[in-house]
């Protein structure tokens, strides 16, 4: 039935993980495009949205209308944009998907802020093999302690802004957490000239940019003797498109608060 569908606003329109969101919405019946938007001033403002959707239908700048139109918003953009988009969806009383990646600390502050009274979901990774490679990782870590050392390494398209990416770190906090520490006092990034040996119980992370690749994880756990690695190969943009539109349609009923992939699909708390 038409008014039973969810009403999805999309922040960063013509992103690519944007069009991957406009283009699940389009083909899932359940779920119909409320807007999508770009920053103002954009070469795409004013375009029209393209098949299936009406040609009248054309992507805007403004936050405020889309937030008010909106069951759920999903927002693939920026760490910059951020604080913005969640005033609209707080106005709007619009609950948010957040995939963006690269947030810093005062980010998740705001994030927490919102999720007081509107329901948010931030994942760094919202495809439903690394949500469950996380949980691997977590009891993996708990169950060979720290004398297994662990590192983690990704490879993303040569476009990629942000380093580690959002779901190494994640990955790199289900580690620390399996162990029952604090990943900011273990985490080593980006290892150069002579860092001397590798700090007992350390947490590395490595970063490879290059060609197309949609994103490439690997966590090791390499003892002596003996290597264990856990992997997730992305081979396209959908997995991620696919999970947002499923982390949409639960967080639409759900009550205001922070949810993760893991609540999404009912799994127990880690
Ligand atoms: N959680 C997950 O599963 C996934 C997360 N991601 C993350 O999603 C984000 C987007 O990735 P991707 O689509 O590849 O990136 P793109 O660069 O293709 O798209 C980003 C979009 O956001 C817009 N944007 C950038 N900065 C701002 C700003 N300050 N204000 C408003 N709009 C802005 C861009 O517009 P403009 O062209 O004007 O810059 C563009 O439309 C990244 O953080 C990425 O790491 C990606 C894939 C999966
Ligand atoms: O920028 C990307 O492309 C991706 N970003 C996310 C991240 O930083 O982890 C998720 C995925 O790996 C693709």
């Amino acid at each position: 039935m038409a008014s039973s569908r969810i009403k999805i606003g999309v922040l960063g329109a013509g992103g690519r993980m944007g069009q991957a969101i406009i283009a699940g919405v389009g083909a899932d019946p359940q779920l119909v495009l409320a807007g999508a938007i770009e920053r103002a001033g954009h070469p795409l403002v004013g375009r029209p949205l393209g098949p299936p959707f009406p040609t009248s239908m054309t992507i805007c700048s403004n936050h405020g209308p889309l937030a008010n139109s909106s069951d759920v918003l999903v927002d693939f953009t920026a760490p910059a944009a951020l604080e913005a988009t969640l005033d609209a969806a707080l106005d709007g009383k619009a609950a948010i998907v957040i995939g963006t990646t690269g947030l810093e600390p005062r980010h998740h502050a705001l994030i927490d802020r919102a999720a007081r009274s509107i329901p948010v979901l931030q994942a760094a990774n919202t495809s439903l093999g690394v949500t469950l490679l996380a949980r691997l990782v977590a009891d993996a870590a708990r169950a060979l302690g720290p004398e297994w050392d662990i590192e983690i390494a990704e490879l993303h398209h040569r476009h990629k802004v942000d380093s580690p990416s959002g779901t190494a770190l994640a990955l790199g906090a289900a580690a620390a957490a399996g162990r029952g520490v604090d990943l900011a006092r273990v985490s080593d990034r980006g290892r150069d000239g002579i860092t001397g040996a590798r700090v007992a119980g350390h947490i590395g992370f490595a970063a490879l940019r290059g060609g197309s690749a949609a994103g490439d994880h690997s966590v090791l756990f390499a003892g002596d003797g003996e290597r264990i690695e856990l992997r997730h190969l992305a081979e396209n943009r959908d997995i991620f498109a696919r999970g947002a539109l499923r982390a949409a349609q639960w967080l639409a009923h759900q009550r205001p608060g922070r949810y993760t992939m893991d609540d999404v699909l009912g799994l127990p708390s880690r």
